[in-house]
């Protein structure tokens, strides 16, 4: 148990608000700021130790420039718990908040952490990430408890961007399961899967070992594993014949996975990267195929050696 830190979390939906229990039963002062909510941003920033962000990506940057107008300490850490990418620089919300606060440290919280369960107190554990070990580490215990384990991992762009490209695969698995295409299918999803996510890691600087961890590997497990995640449910019901406009319309929260594809065909222009299992739902989306077609398109490219 550390002293008790004066926290600022920003976004009190589903995960900023498991995430403001989990310090306030640590014993940390905890406020919880949303845009509908009562309290000034100003008074939750004024003797903030640490800003957690827990905003869905389409409002970090507004966020962040909010919080610029108000006066911080320059000891404050900031701690970003979004999952997504940005469409306009294609950056994470991490670099966001790091162009931002440019003399602020800022660490990724990021991990297998369906906030359903966690708010059942049921155990997980996750990844905070930062070179700064010192500033990881205050943070790391912050949140840890007997029903949440808290790692410390030097590559905060790995850990990042594991939450991140796993909500992609996540919709995939949804289709998968949707189409009810087995279990052979499945593993073989999420393996190529995970091989496209360390591809994608590699070319925007993450350490390729960071993607078999929780943030990678775990959340990949946990996410393509459970009709809990937004991002399985949209995959899911695309196969079942629903539309996306449908499907947005009645689902709880926010499915990063649909922006974030969009940013990664971007990006694989860019980089010249091939990243067949993402093309396929980007263009299932965009509504250009069916999820049948998808599959075919999958299992019909050129054979090829599996280190490729
Ligand atoms: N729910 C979960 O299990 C987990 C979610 N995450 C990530 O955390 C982020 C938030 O997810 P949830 O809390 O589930 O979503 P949510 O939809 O429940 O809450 C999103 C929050 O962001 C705020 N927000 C959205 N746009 C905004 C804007 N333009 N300006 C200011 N505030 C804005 C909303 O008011 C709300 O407070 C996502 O990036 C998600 O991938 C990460 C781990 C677990
Ligand atoms: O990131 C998550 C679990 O780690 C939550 O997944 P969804 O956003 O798909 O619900």
């Amino acid at each position: 148990m550390t002293t008790s830190k004066t926290i600022a979390i920003l976004g009190a939906g589903a995960w900023g608000s498991t995430l403001a229990n989990l310090a306030s039963l640590n014993g940390h002062r905890v406020s919880l700021w949303s845009r509908q909510g009562n309290l000034a941003l100003e008074d939750v920033l004024k003797d903030a130790e640490i800003i957690l962000s827990a905003i869905s990506m389409k409002g970090v940057r507004d966020v962040a420039l909010l919080v610029k107008s108000y006066p911080l300490s320059p000891d404050t850490i900031f701690v970003t718990a979004t999952k997504g990418l940005d469409p306009k620089t294609t950056g994470t919300p991490s670099q966001i908040w790091q162009t931002e606060f440019p003399n602020h440290s800022v660490v990724v919280l990021s991990g297998p952490n369906l906030s359903e369960e966690i708010a059942q107190e049921l155990p997980a554990a996750t990844v905070v990430a930062s070179k700064n070990l010192a500033d990881a580490t205050t943070v790391q215990l912050v949140f840890s408890s007997s029903k949440f384990r808290v790692y410390t991992n030097p590559d905060s762009v790995g850990v990042e961007l594991g939450g991140t490209l796993k909500n992609v695969m996540a919709i995939a698995a949804g289709v998968c399961d949707g189409l009810h295409l087995g279990t052979n299918a499945k593993a073989a999803l999420l393996t190529r899967g995970l091989t496209e996510m360390v591809r994608i890691g590699r070319v925007l600087g993450a350490n390729t070992e960071t993607f078999y961890g929780l943030s990678g590997l775990g959340d990949l497990l946990a996410t393509c594993n459970s009709s809990l995640s937004r991002n399985y449910q949209v995959g899911y019901q695309l196969a079942r014949g629903k539309t996306l406009t449908e499907i947005l319309a009645s689902l709880k929260g926010t499915a990063e996975g649909v922006n974030t594809c969009q940013v990664l065909m971007q990006i694989s222009q860019q980089q010249n990267l091939t990243i067949p299992i993402t093309e396929q739902v980007y263009r299932l989306l965009e509504a250009e195929i069916t999820p049948q077609k998808a599959l075919n398109e999958l299992m019909l490219r050129d054979i090829k050696s599996e280190y490729h």
